[in-house]
């Protein structure tokens, strides 16, 4: 499903990533930990198109994406959650879902912002497809209330939700648990867990290393730009560079 080869980027004299290969394979949970700085963020931001490669390459569904801008990136299925992602006040559950399928449309989201008359077929449908993605959320309940009063771990679904309202392939999906309760914890990885179920490539990265071992089929675990070591959580938590690492960090902080 998605296959990256060498890639490499740096900001002036430091290497984020660094001769990074990988292969996730389709409907595969693939975790991505590393220390901080250990360049898992701006994976992510290559692979969905925010920043531009060095070196290397990233083939989606067998296509070269390089040359791509991120929102065609979003039209090929790739969506992402960032790491702290906000809800958009002002606005409900329903409406903050449906500026996510708006960003992936033709119409886009001038169109949409400015309610074109061109717009209002497509409005129906991107609503419908709204309440679909509340409802693989479980916030089905919730659309009509303002966003910004939902609390913590239900904007997370939120989010969530935004991604998946795009209907994409590939979902990457940047810290979610972060500053969330126990509770709201292990209400998300059920959630991500369900998706995955459905079929949906997930690419996770989670500080709460416990967590991404619960979920993910393959870990892959970076180190100052580099993959320093990948496979099932059982192989990766045995690893002693990657104890090392962790370690490294620990005494560093
Ligand atoms: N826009 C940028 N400009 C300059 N340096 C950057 C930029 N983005 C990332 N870096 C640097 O690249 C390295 C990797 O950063 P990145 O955010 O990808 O790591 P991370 O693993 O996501 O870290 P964290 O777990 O702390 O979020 C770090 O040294 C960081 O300071």
């Amino acid at each position: 499903m998605l296959t990256i080869e060498g890639l490499s980027r740096h900001f002036g004299g430091v290497y984020a990533l660094r001769d990074v290969d990988m292969a996730v394979a389709r409907g595969e949970l693939r975790g991505v930990i590393g220390p901080n700085g250990a360049g898992k963020s701006t994976l992510f931001h290559l692979i969905a198109g925010h920043l531009r490669a060095d070196h290397g390459g990233v083939t989606f569904a067998g296509r070269r994406l390089d040359r791509l801008p991120a929102h065609r990136r979003a039209a090929l299925g790739i969506a992402i959650v960032f790491q702290e992602a906000r809800v958009f006040r002002g606005m409900t559950v329903r409406e903050n879902v449906m500026v996510g399928a708006h960003a992936a449309t033709r119409a886009g989201f001038w169109t949409a912002a400015l309610r074109l008359p061109a717009h209002a077929r497509e409005e129906r449908l991107i609503r419908a497809r709204a309440d679909a993605a509340l409802a693989r959320v479980g916030l089905d309940g919730w659309a009509d209330r303002p966003a910004e009063t939902l609390p913590l771990g239900r904007q997370r679904s939120l989010q969530l939700a935004r991604a998946l309202c795009a209907e994409p392939r590939l979902l990457l999906l940047d810290e979610p648990a972060s500053g969330l309760r126990a509770a709201e914890r292990e209400a998300l990885a059920g959630l991500i867990a369900d998706l995955r179920r459905t079929g949906l490539t997930i690419m996770l990265v989670e500080h709460d290393v416990g967590l991404v071992t619960r979920l993910a089929d393959r870990i892959t675990v970076l180190d100052l730009g580099r993959v320093i070591a990948e496979g099932t959580p059982e192989q990766v938590r045995g690893d002693p560079r990657v104890v090392a690492a962790y370690l490294g960090e620990e005494a560093g902080s």
